[in-house]
């Protein structure tokens, strides 16, 4: 029965295939110590099975490396129900040979879909169940004695223990980085890799909940990239991308490290400066729109043009949201862009930072 759930073994899940293919030079290595404990247990039968069973693992090893997974899997899967069941047979229950079987309960899980794998794990329980109740009526085959069984029923315990150990240390593994993955893709955004404007929602509104904290004076800036349009519609989209993705780059090496950056809409960046009063706000968002009236554009565009930016700041005020305080960052950047662009604006009308003008080089 277990076989036939084989056609419905997961072809993704490389990770899986390759820990059972280490999980075969384990199992051949402790088949080759079993190999010397028998012969000198007198009991030569298991002994030398054990050679059948490590030529089926390194039989298996070989296969997964040829990308034979269904034939390495079957060979595993035969190796231990025939081994455990030869073991419980000849030397009785107590040998403990009967836990490798349960090594495959979580294993099913992984490498099949779902069906199959409920369908195994019955059958893998009534064979199980089989060597149980047959043990209860039959007495051993091929005793050994009482010492020696103990010695390999602590043999097959401990094994089965680093097994299961390792395995789920592997399942661990493989739960962090399935998270790993999801909250990067949660929360970056793909084409810049800045955070996304959830993200930065979060870690504002988690911001302000602690403002009365370390985070007092907490500004942010908004960006927002001058004619933009006319870059995707001259240059096409792709240029324009790569814009963007410069952008990201200048944002991130201008600010400081605890200072956090977001993309927070098509060509609009959101940075959040914690610790940082309005005026300080005021001259990182210079130094930002400097580095992106500076930076060599026409190396990217093809053309002798200069992209700048408008930035609008503001400061958390007492009983502010995030709503409210980008608002404000919101209003100071519509204005910025009503004085003329490359400009930066504090959401006190009165603060103009840098109007641009008409004879002004890239660099002011
Ligand atoms: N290439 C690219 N373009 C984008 C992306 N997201 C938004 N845009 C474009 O950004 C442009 C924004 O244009 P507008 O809102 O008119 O603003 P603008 O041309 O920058 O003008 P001002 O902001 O007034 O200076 C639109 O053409 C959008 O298609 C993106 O991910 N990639």
């Amino acid at each position: 029965m277990e076989l036939s759930a084989f056609s419905a073994l997961s072809p993704k899940r490389p990770q899986f295939w390759q820990v059972a293919k280490r999980c075969c030079i384990i199992a051949a290595s402790i088949d080759v110590a079993f190999f010397f404990i028998f012969l000198i247990l007198n009991s030569p039968i298991l002994a030398w099975v054990n050679l059948l069973s490590i030529a089926m693992y390194l039989t298996a090893y070989w296969a997964f490396g040829q990308r034979k997974n269904m034939l390495a899997i079957s060979l595993i899967w035969l190796e231990v129900l025939y081994h455990s069941a030869l073991g419980t047979l000849m030397i009785g229950w107590d040998s403990g040979f009967h836990y490798f079987l349960l090594m495959f309960v979580p294993a099913i899980f992984v490498s099949m879909s779902l069906k199959p794998a409920v369908l195994t794990l019955l059958g893998l329980w009534v064979y199980y169940l089989s060597l149980d109740l047959f043990s209860w009526y039959y007495p051993a085959m091929q005793p050994i004695n009482a010492t020696a069984v103990v010695g390999v029923h602590i043999f097959n315990l401990t094994v089965v223990f680093i097994m299961f150990g390792y395995l789920a240390l592997y399942y661990l593994n493989k739960v962090n980085l399935t998270h790993d993955q999801l909250r990067f893709y949660a929360t970056t955004d793909p084409l810049t890799k800045l955070r996304n404007r959830r993200h930065m929602s979060e870690l504002l509104k988690r911001a302000l909940q602690n403002k009365h904290a370390e985070q007092r004076n907490v500004s942010v800036l908004l960006l927002d990239l001058d004619h933009f349009k006319s870059v995707n519609d001259t240059h096409g989209h792709e240029v324009g991308d790569k814009v963007l993705r410069i952008t990201a780059d200048i944002l991130r090496d201008t600010v400081r490290d605890h200072d956090k950056v977001s993309r927070w809409g098509g060509e609009e960046f959101l940075v959040f400066l914690p610790r940082t009063n309005l005026n300080h706000a005021a001259q990182v968002a210079e130094r930002i729109r400097k580095a992106i009236a500076k930076y060599p554009w026409h190396t990217v565009i093809n053309e002798n043009i200069q992209l700048t930016t408008s930035i609008g700041v503001s400061e958390l005020k007492p009983d502010d949201s995030v709503n409210t305080l980008v608002k404000r960052a919101d209003d100071a950047l519509y204005r910025g862009k009503e004085a003329g662009r490359n400009w930066v604006e504090l959401e006190s009308e009165a603060s103009c930072r840098k109007p641009k003008t008409a004879s002004s080089s890239p660099s002011d």
